[in-house]
């Protein structure tokens, strides 16, 4: 049932199933919607067509059997009006290259990945526009917003954003989404939905370092606060519109991602706080952690910028240059005296 409590007979299409494919497949379920759910692994697949259960990234939950499982890709895509990408950033041009040729000309395209490309610096949405006709890639739509896939399969009451240059598809994509414990606003920021739901991944990591490393509420409210001015402060140099970074693309997402014990950057961060490796945190966690590869990208984005963003620079000398996390918040507190707000400094004279 969607939100008008019709019952709807339309197939769509989700690719990639990790956690966020996953939940979003679904929620399209309970929508009333036929799901076909593009995965890597045939062997997954055919499990989670047997059992009913993605057993690698959600085993706790039974899905709905209008899921069906595959993973060839023109099979789940061919032929069907709406498509869901959320498989991760490093991932994104080689599927979206795969799937281009079985796209159909109306699609209605969404994507709801948090992260860059680190080799061109690009935004999700630049990529998939590069590899698909400029009809489809100019209605677009982006689904951001403080939502852990852990809880939406659970059908915890969330709230997410959905952006778009098409007003259309963004409606479109709303009414399909939308029902009574998922509630989807629309923002025709998608260069902001997209942007802030991928820099706040930076800002969570610090955050689980702070409390890795037994540092208190303060210090968590200081990296949320100051994470959010400068990753406020790109979005807006890159042409996002400042409100957005105070909605749920932003401020909404990186407190979930900050706070939460689901979130796999502030766990990530966490055993980083506590002294374990990279290398070893990554395998650990075996699921995606998009902020190690997008504090890379943003730091190198803040050079290109010429935008001030501390955090990020210590979290870069953290991840990838031996800097100490204990070393990186001394760092931070001994910087030199600034003002607040740039926007308000100095004091307006
Ligand atoms: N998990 C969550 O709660 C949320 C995740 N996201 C975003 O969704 C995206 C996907 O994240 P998750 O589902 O959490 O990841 P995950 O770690 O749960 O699963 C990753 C999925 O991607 C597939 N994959 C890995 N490398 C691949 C490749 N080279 N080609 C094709 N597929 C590949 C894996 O087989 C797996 O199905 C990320 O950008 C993440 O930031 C956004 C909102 C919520
Ligand atoms: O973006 C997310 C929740 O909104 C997911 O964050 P994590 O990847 O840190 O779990």
């Amino acid at each position: 049932m969607n939100v008008e409590g019709e019952a709807l007979s339309l197939d769509v299409a989700v690719v990639g199933a990790g956690s966020w494919g996953t939940a979003l497949a679904s929620v399209f379920a309970d929508n009333g919607y036929r799901v076909s759910l593009w995965m890597r692994d045939s062997k997954l697949a055919e499990h989670v067509n047997k059992h009913h259960v993605n057993k690698k990234y959600l085993p706790d939950v039974r899905l709905s059997e209008q899921i069906i499982a595959s993973a060839d890709v023109r099979e789940v895509v061919q032929g069907k009006p709406v498509v869901l990408l959320a498989v991760p950033s490093h991932a994104m041009r080689t599927v979206t290259r795969e799937l281009a040729p079985y796209l159909d000309p109306d699609v209605l395209l969404i994507h709801a990945t948090k992260g860059f490309e680190m080799e061109t610096l690009k935004r999700m949405s630049e990529v998939i526009g590069e590899e698909i006709p400029e009809s489809i890639a100019s209605s677009l739509v982006v689904l951001s917003g403080p939502s852990h896939a852990e809880e939406v399969i659970l059908r915890s009451p969330t709230t997410v954003v959905v952006a778009s240059a098409s007003e259309q598809n963004m409606l479109r994509a709303q009414d399909l989404l939308m029902n009574n414990y998922f509630r989807v606003y629309t923002n025709p920021d998608l260069i902001g939905a997209e942007l802030a739901g991928a820099l706040k991944n930076i800002i969570a990591l610090g955050a689980g370092m702070s409390d890795g490393l037994g540092y208190g509420d303060n210090a968590k409210a200081a990296l949320l606060t100051r994470g959010l001015a400068e990753i406020t402060r790109l979005g807006v140099k890159l042409g996002a519109m400042p409100l957005t970074f105070a909605g749920l693309a932003g401020i909404g997402d990186l407190v979930v991602t900050c706070t939460s014990k689901h979130s796999r950057n502030w766990r990530a961060g966490y055993l980083l706080g506590q002294g374990k490796p990279l290398d070893q945190v990554l395998e650990q966690m075996g699921m995606v952690v998009e902020g190690v590869r997008t504090t890379n990208a943003s730091y190198a984005l803040s050079r290109r910028e010429e935008v001030s963003m501390p955090i990020t620079d210590v979290l870069y000398r953290i991840l990838f240059e031996g800097t100490s996390p204990r070393q990186g918040v001394e760092e931070l507190m001994g910087r030199g005296r600034t003002y607040e707000n740039e926007f308000l400094g100095p004091y307006l004279r």
